[in-house]
């Protein structure tokens, strides 16, 4: 193995529970350098939590867990700050700057590396504002930069939320139920530019999705969770529409019976 064939997440055992409840229990995953992986399953099922052991903002209860080659457990203050640089995240609910320009959104996805407070487009350095034009470009928003972001539709938002995410040169790009709040059309545009982003820089994705039909059509790995546990682990096209909604149904059934 080479080190660039090295996985970028090996998680081991992973376990978490916050009170009585079980979050994650015994998951374990690799993931290698490139992947689209689509983490699918109903609100509950620990999703979020996993994406949140991988950029660190969570510590598992017990379970080992290595990304970017870096044991988590082992990282403290600067050094998991460093990390997470490395790993982008986009979520369900944009969170973006509403009353500041489309711009301004995507500047501040490179804050981490500067220093000092920023106010206003022209604090940046130029070749921040630079790079952040070419991002919007990228998702297809250049003519909306100077635009507030609240002006913008929620898939606009999320390619704005993705462009911001990307200033960081993200090798890991954590996507947590990214087009959940977006009409058909837009997840359709939101997926196909993860996608086409993921395979024009090697970069890994890790996509939570509680939607089957947009988990086939875009995934190429499927892991499909159920009450905290890995239940299921194969490439999209090995999976049947039949077969995911059969598994999605004892999904619904063991949460029916859990309740
Ligand atoms: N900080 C927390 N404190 C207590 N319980 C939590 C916490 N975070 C998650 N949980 C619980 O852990 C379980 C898994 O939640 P998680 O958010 O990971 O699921 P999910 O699949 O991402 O669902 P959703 O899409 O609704 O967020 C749920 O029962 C949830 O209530």
């Amino acid at each position: 193995m080479t080190v660039s064939d090295a996985p970028v997440i090996e998680a081991h055992g992973l376990s978490k529970t916050f009170g009585q409840v079980a979050a994650l229990r015994d998951v374990s995953l690799t993931v290698s350098p490139g992947e689209i992986v689509v983490l699918l399953g109903l609100s509950g099922s620990g999703k979020t939590t996993l994406l949140r052991h991988l950029n660190g903002l969570e510590t598992p209860t017990t379970g080992r867990l290595r990304v970017l080659g870096e044991d988590m457990a082992a990282l403290r203050g600067g050094e998991l700050r460093r990390l997470r640089g490395r790993i982008g995240m986009v979520f369900q609910q944009f969170h973006l700057v509403g009353r500041l320009t489309v711009l301004e959104n995507v500047l501040t996805g490179a804050l981490a590396g500067l220093r000092g407070p920023r106010l206003g487009i022209a604090s940046y350095p130029r070749e921040h504002r630079r790079r952040a034009l070419t991002q919007l470009d990228r998702v297809g928003l250049l003519d909306k930069s100077y635009q507030r972001a609240d002006t913008l539709s929620g898939g606009q938002q999320q390619r704005v939320a993705i462009a911001r995410a990307l200033m960081q040169q993200p090798e890991i790009l954590l996507a947590d139920e990214p087009v959940a709040s977006l009409d058909p059309e837009s997840s359709d545009q939101v997926m196909s530019l993860l996608q086409e982003i993921a395979a024009e820089r090697q970069l890994t994705v890790i996509c939570s999705l509680h939607q089957v039909e947009i988990a086939l059509a875009w995934g190429r790995r499927i892991v499909g969770m159920r009450s905290g546990s890995i239940v299921l682990d194969t490439p999209a096209a090995a999976l049947t529409r039949e077969a995911a909604m059969r598994i999605y149904g004892r999904i619904a059934a063991s949460l029916a019976e859990a309740k």
